[in-house]
């Protein structure tokens, strides 16, 4: 089984008499690339602060790598790589002079620089003075620095934002290779459940402070899965045929709908659809369900 990285329980934070956060049990397992979703003002980065030992929570109790964060704050943090906001960085000097200033905080080796400048493809642009980067290198670049204490594991607060579509493009598949090539858990907040939806295994909603889902994405892609629609050269017959087998369905535009079904099932049919001389084009899952699924979670409609 794997063991758990984070834990929380019963965490909560109070500003001002208001809970930003509310009973939070979090439980991410070591490996995984955990998406932390959630609308603004959710409680994301308050969560996050907590996690990283920024704040103290009103109440509750925090455990990283099985050991208390309260009791042995230093010996986790240690181990602990994050980016909250946006990175600073020192405009005038090149990427290696900026990693090199956090490197000699930490006392990582001087070897550790490449590596990392490699782990986020900034390897040939190292000697470019980084106001000249763009947005996502720079984003790349606060990575490359929360990933120079080899850390087990990396907090990402909302690495994305502001990015265009292909800054956010290297940041996913960034995010993605961490676990299998470097060993590291991911902790990655965003309030776009597209986003979560390609780089998380794991996704934890929260609510106005309070954790409305947690499940593995396979699961909620499973749990919202809408009608499937199948291009099909016979729409009629094949119909006919889904509807002998007991999946029921409709015609639509000379499209076959059917009701939501599992893998094996729909495996099954469409095999058996061209073994009966049927051409199937097309199989398509209606996916806005899964963004309608979403905003009903933080909407209220699903627990
Ligand atoms: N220092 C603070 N003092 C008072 N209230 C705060 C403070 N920090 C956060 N809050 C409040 O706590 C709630 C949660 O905020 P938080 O920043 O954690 O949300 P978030 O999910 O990260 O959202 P966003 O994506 O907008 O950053 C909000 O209502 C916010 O106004």
């Amino acid at each position: 089984m794997k063991s758990t990285v984070i834990k929380t329980t019963g965490l909560r934070k109070v500003y001002r008499g208001r809970a930003a956060v509310e009973h939070l049990e979090l439980n991410i397992g070591r490996g995984e690339i955990y998406g932390f979703l959630g609308p603004n003002g959710a409680g994301k980065t308050t969560t996050i602060r907590m996690l990283l030992g920024l704040i103290k929570p009103t109440s509750g109790r925090i455990e990283i790598f099985g050991q208390e964060l309260r009791k042995h704050r230093l010996q986790i943090l240690r181990k602990v790589g994050s980016l909250v906001e946006s990175p600073s960085y020192y405009g005038h000097l090149n990427a290696v002079d900026n990693l090199e200033a956090i490197r000699r905080i930490l006392d990582a080796p001087k070897s550790r620089i490449a590596e990392v400048l490699d782990i986020v493809s900034l390897t040939g642009e190292e000697k470019r003075p980084v106001k000249g980067f763009s947005l996502g290198m720079k984003q790349r670049l606060g990575i490359a620095a929360a990933l120079l204490g080899s850390p087990e594991l990396l907090i990402l607060d909302e690495p994305t934002n502001g990015l265009d579509p292909s800054g956010i493009q290297e940041i996913r598949s960034l995010i993605k290779r961490l676990p299998a090539e470097h060993g590291i858990t991911v902790l990655v907040s965003s309030h776009l459940l597209s986003e979560i939806e390609q780089m998380a295994d794991t996704v934890g909603i929260i609510r106005q402070g309070k954790m409305v889902y947690q499940d593995t994405i396979a699961h909620l892609q499973e749990q919202a899965a809408g009608d499937l629609r199948l291009a099909v050269s016979e729409p009629e017959a094949a119909l006919e045929l889904a509807k002998r087998r007991g999946c029921g369905g409709s015609l639509q535009e000379s499209r076959v709908i059917l009701p939501r079904m599992s893998d094996a099932r729909v495996a099954l049919l469409i095999k058996e659809l061209v073994e009966n001389g049927h051409a199937v084009y097309r199989v398509e899952e209606r996916r806005q369900s899964l963004e309608q699924f979403f905003l009903q979670v933080v909407e209220g409609g699903v627990s």
